[in-house]
């Protein structure tokens, strides 16, 4: 199936287009689900795109009580250290979506008693056969999805739904990612990606390079590209 690229001129507008395409195509699902899956990514646009989500939901016809919220991945820190992906896309978005808890499922905490494995096993249990109406992931420069990153053997673990990620290249080492097999049952994958130092990768991932995180994600229905001009740049 073909990728979508759509190319804002700068991140401001990538923020505006990625969230309104967000509100709307939520609220479009909406009308034959009863609640939409969305997956969030963690890093810096990403968050840009939760708040421009947040403040467009006031004047929207979408039901912010009515999506349920799941994580690409996360960092395996503790549950207030201020690296966790949730963290920020929490603050942001519970207040604005006035969600109810049941249908919000951040990954699990280093809470010193639980092992990252068990920790992704009870995430994947909570994840079940669940697949995502909307993925959002941001690309690292290396082309790194969610926190399966190139060459790394976290890239390999397709039997499992969620995945315990040691060593990861960056920091921090430890972290918990959806596998390739789950993040390609979503329906719709939409990449997030600004800045020059992303062109490389958006490129590579454009070209279907083996072994790429990015160009090894696909939606069932649509996959998109949502990039700024800069990340677009070697295209
Ligand atoms: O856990 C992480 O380290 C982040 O989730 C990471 O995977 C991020 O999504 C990309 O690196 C893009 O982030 P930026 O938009 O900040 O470049």
């Amino acid at each position: 199936m073909p990728i979508h690229t759509i190319v804002h001129d700068d991140p401001e507008a990538l923020v505006t287009g990625a969230s309104t395409r967000l509100v709307e195509r939520l609220t479009t699902l909406q009308q034959t689900q009863p609640v939409p899956q969305l997956c969030l990514t963690g890093g810096r646009i990403a968050n840009r795109i939760y708040r421009g989500l947040a403040a467009r939901l006031a004047g929207s016809e979408l039901d912010g009580t009515r999506v349920e919220l799941w994580w690409g991945d996360e960092r395996f820190v503790p549950v207030d250290h201020e690296d966790r992906n949730a963290g920020e896309a929490l603050a942001i978005l519970a207040p604005a979506l006035q969600m109810d808890p049941s249908r919000v499922h951040p990954m699990p905490a280093a809470d010193g008693n639980v092992s990252i494995e068990d920790s992704a096993d009870g995430y994947a249990a909570e994840l079940g056969e669940t697949s995502f109406d909307i993925c959002l992931l941001g690309v690292g420069p290396d082309g790194h999805v969610a926190s399966l990153f190139p060459g790394h053997p976290s890239l390999g673990a397709t039997n499992a739904r969620v995945v315990a990620v040691h060593e990861a290249p960056k920091p921090p080492a430890e972290r918990l990612s959806l596998t390739l097999s789950t993040l390609n049952r979503s329906r719709e994958v939409w990449f997030v990606v600004s800045g020059a130092d992303k062109a490389e990768a958006v490129r590579r991932a454009h070209a279907g390079e083996e072994g790429l995180p990015a160009a090894m994600v696909r939606g069932t229905e649509s996959t998109v590209w949502l990039i700024d001009s800069d990340a677009a740049s070697q295209l």
